[in-house]
C-alpha cells in the first residue's frame, strides 16, 4: 500500500441522501494508466473530484504516496473545458502559464525558466505554431492540447483528463489518446482519463475502472473483455460490442 502512487479505501460519497459512490477501494501504482468508465450518473467525476481534493465530504480514506504529497503533482483536464466562444481573447500562451500559477507565492511574476517551460510543453505537444492565437479561433482538438498542456506545464506526476475527447471528432480523438499514450509511456505521467467510449480508452489504457456508484470491475482490458463476472453483468452482446466495436460503430456510447 505504502508503495502505490495513490490508495482509495472504501470511499463512500453523498450528495445530500443520494449515495452517489458506494464503498469504493483500489490503487493506483507507479506507470498507470486507467480508462474510468461506466454509464452516465455512475460516479466518475464525483470519484475524480475526490481524488483531486475537491469534495469536502466524503466517508473512507484517500492516501498518496508520501512523496508525491509535497507540491501540486496532479494535472486536471476538467468535462466540457473546451471553449466554443471564439470572442474570448485569451492567448494560447496565456492559457497554458495559468497553470503554472498554482505553485507560486503572491507576488506572482513569471520568470524566464517559466517561460522555457511553456514553450517546451507547446513543444511537446506539437502546438509551439499556436502560441500566439487566440483560443477560440482554433478548433477542438486543439483546443484540449492547449488545455492539456495547462495541466502539464507543472510537469505533474499524475494526469487526471475528464471526458477530454467527447467534442472531438474520431481521427482527432484517436491522435488524442495517442498523445496521452506517449505521455504515460515516455515522460512516465500516471494517467486516470474518465470515458463513456470503452472501446476507444481500452485500446490505449493499460487498466479498466468500470464504476456504476460501486466498483464493478478493476483490472486489463483483456481481462475486462473475457472476464465471465462482466459478461454477466452486461450480457455477452454488449460486452462484445465494448471490445471489439460494431459494424456500425455506434459502440462507444454506453448510456443504460
Ligand atoms: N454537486 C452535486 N450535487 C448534487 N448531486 C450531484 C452533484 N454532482 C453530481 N451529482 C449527482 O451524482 C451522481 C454522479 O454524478 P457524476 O457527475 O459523478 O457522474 P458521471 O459518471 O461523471 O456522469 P456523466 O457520465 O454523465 O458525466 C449523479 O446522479 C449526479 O446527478
Amino acid at each position: 500500500m505504502v508503495d502505490s502512487i495513490l490508495a482509495v479505501q472504501n470511499l463512500t460519497v453523498r450528495y445530500g441522501k443520494h449515495e452517489v459512490l458506494s464503498k469504493i477501494s483500489f490503487t493506483v501504482e507507479a506507470g498507470d494508466y486507467i480508462g474510468v468508465v461506466g454509464p452516465n450518473g455512475s460516479g466518475k467525476t464525483t470519484l475524480m473530484k475526490a481524488v483531486l481534493g475537491l469534495l469536502p465530504l466524503y466517508e473512507g480514506k484517500i492516501t498518496f504516496h508520501p512523496q508525491l504529497a509535497e507540491g501540486h503533482f496532479i494535472g486536471y483536464l476538467p468535462q466540457k473545458a473546451v471553449s466554443s466562444d471564439r470572442l474570448f481573447p485569451a492567448k494560447v500562451k496565456e492559457i497554458v502559464s495559468i497553470g503554472l500559477l498554482a505553485n507560486k507565492k503572491e507576488p506572482k511574476f513569471f520568470s524566464a525558466r517559466d517561460y522555457e517551460r511553456i514553450d517546451a510543453i507547446l513543444e511537446r505537444l506539437k502546438i509551439a505554431d499556436l502560441k500566439d492565437k487566440k483560443i477560440g479561433n482554433l478548433s477542438g482538438g486543439q483546443q484540449q492540447r492547449v488545455l492539456l498542456a495547462r495541466a502539464m506545464v507543472n510537469s505533474p506526476q499524475m494526469l487526471i483528463l475528464d471526458e477530454p475527447t467527447s467534442a472531438l471528432d474520431p481521427q482527432i480523438r484517436e491522435e488524442f489518446y495517442e498523445l496521452i499514450e506517449g505521455l504515460n509511456r515516455d515522460d512516465g505521467v500516471v494517467v486516470m482519463v474518465v470515458s463513456h467510449d470503452v472501446g476507444s480508452v481500452g485500446k490505449y489504457t493499460k487498466k479498466m475502472l468500470y464504476l456504476d456508484r460501486r466498483l464493478v470491475f478493476y483490472g486489463g482490458y483483456d481481462e475486462f473483455c473475457h472476464s465471465q463476472e462482466m459478461t454477466e453483468y452486461f450480457g455477452f452482446l454488449a460486452q462484445h460490442q465494448f471490445c471489439w466495436g460494431h459494424a456500425d460503430g455506434k459502440h462507444d456510447q454506453l448510456d443504460r
